[in-house]
């Protein structure tokens, strides 16, 4: 378990950061400029703190009052950052071992293999970086940050370098890594999809100040905690699955709303998140009659927000719980739109969230 509890000013900026990150993956969330990188260097070491106490299990990396200050090689903590920063000259296998030099105690040849499965890397092991794809490379990183043994990872916007379809490749990876690794993973990021795919926690950041902690579903239904004019906002929201049907789609139940998705991998009755991205929602006024899309929810208008590039986000309150549409202004004034109006959503595209359930 990592405990963080510091204040640091920096030049004008001041952050004031308290959290706990247990093992799993605690996402660092919040918008540009909002402190993500300065927590994770006073963690790492690489700045220092004014005030305050950093542990990591039984640990002490920093304390202000007795003076401690671990220096950043000692702390049994490993960085993977937005770059892979492999070396171009070292095969992959090379590049691996360098990971290992940094490991205080060096894993088992058992363990190394383990990793290299987890990760799917075994095929790339003779090759340079060079001759890998963004996605390769980022995964042959994660494997040489575990390979120092490291008590805690962090895990700086790992997947901002790459494209949608990568992201989407690598993101199985971090789940594994969740749940098999065994240990804490800080992993910062402005992206709700990929906080709401692999975070255990959030803890969401606004000018320096730690601004909310808690499970995905919660967090990332609070319009007022997603960055204005997030491209990738969307509503989390609990379902119960009630039936596989023939035609190759499942029926979800979520407060009574009826959801129907292409075949959820999940046993009935079993409680799974799906995610519901603003710009898959539409809105109309009355009820749309004679259309293709399947799921069809009534709610009322509880909020607008700027959505970025003449758009805006619209907050529903259903009895599935919060949903967002991104629409244009222009849909806007053209429909009329005002709070407390009621409306239906048509959604057009739902996925199941995260691989495990509600609630863990
Ligand atoms: N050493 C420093 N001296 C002065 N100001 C600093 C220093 N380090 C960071 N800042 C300021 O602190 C603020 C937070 O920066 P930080 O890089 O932690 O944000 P972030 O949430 O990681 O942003 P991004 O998502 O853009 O990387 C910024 O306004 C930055 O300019």
């Amino acid at each position: 378990m990592l405990t963080v509890d510091i204040r640091q000013r920096l030049g004008a900026f001041d952050l004031t950061a308290r959290f706990d990150a247990p093992q799993g993956i605690t996402a660092l969330f919040g918008a540009s400029g909002a402190g993500k990188t300065s927590v994770i260097n006073a963690i790492s070491g690489l700045s220092m703190p004014d005030e305050g106490r950093i542990t990591l299990g039984d640990t002490v990396l920093f304390d202000a009052k007795s003076g401690i200050n671990l220096p950043a090689h000692q702390r049994g903590i490993a960085t993977v950052f937005q770059d892979a920063r492999l070396f171009p000259h070292m095969s992959v296998a090379r590049n691996l071992g360098y990971g290992r030099r940094y490991a205080r105690t060096p894993l088992g040849e058992a363990e190394e293999a383990r990793i290299i499965d987890m990760l799917g890397i075994r095929p790339l092991l003779d090759r340079r970086p060079a001759k890998l794809s963004g996605g390769e490379r980022q995964r042959v990183a994660l494997g040489r940050a575990l390979f120092s043994a490291p008590r805690l990872l962090l895990a700086d916007e790992p997947l901002a370098a790459l494209d949608r379809d990568r992201k989407a490749g690598i993101l199985p990876y971090f789940e594994r890594l969740r749940d098999e690794a065994g240990l804490p993973v800080l992993y910062v990021s402005h992206s709700v999809f990929e906080v709401a795919r692999l975070a255990s926690q959030v803890v969401v950041l606004g000018a320096g100040r730690v601004i909310a902690t808690g499970a995905p579903a919660d967090v990332l239904s609070d319009p007022a905690l997603l960055p204005d004019g997030d491209r990738e906002a969307g509503a989390l929201i609990s379902a119960r699955v009630v039936s596989h049907d023939s035609d190759g789609l499942s029926a979800l139940d979520a407060g009574g709303v009826a959801f129907f998705l292409p075949q959820v991998p999940a046993n009935i009755g079993v409680e799974v998140r799906v995610r519901i991205s603003a710009s898959d929602v539409m809105l109309a006024r009355d009820r749309p009659l004679d259309i293709s899309a399947l799921n069809v929810v009534s709610g009322r208008i509880v909020g607008f927000r700027d959505g970025g590039e003449a758009s805006v986000l619209v907050t529903l309150e259903t009895p599935a719980g919060p949903l967002f549409a991104r629409i244009t202004k222009r849909s806007v004034a053209a429909m009329a739109l005002e709070e407390g109006q009621k409306v239906f959503a048509v959604v057009k595209t739902i996925a199941i969230a995260k691989g495990d359930m509600a609630g863990d």
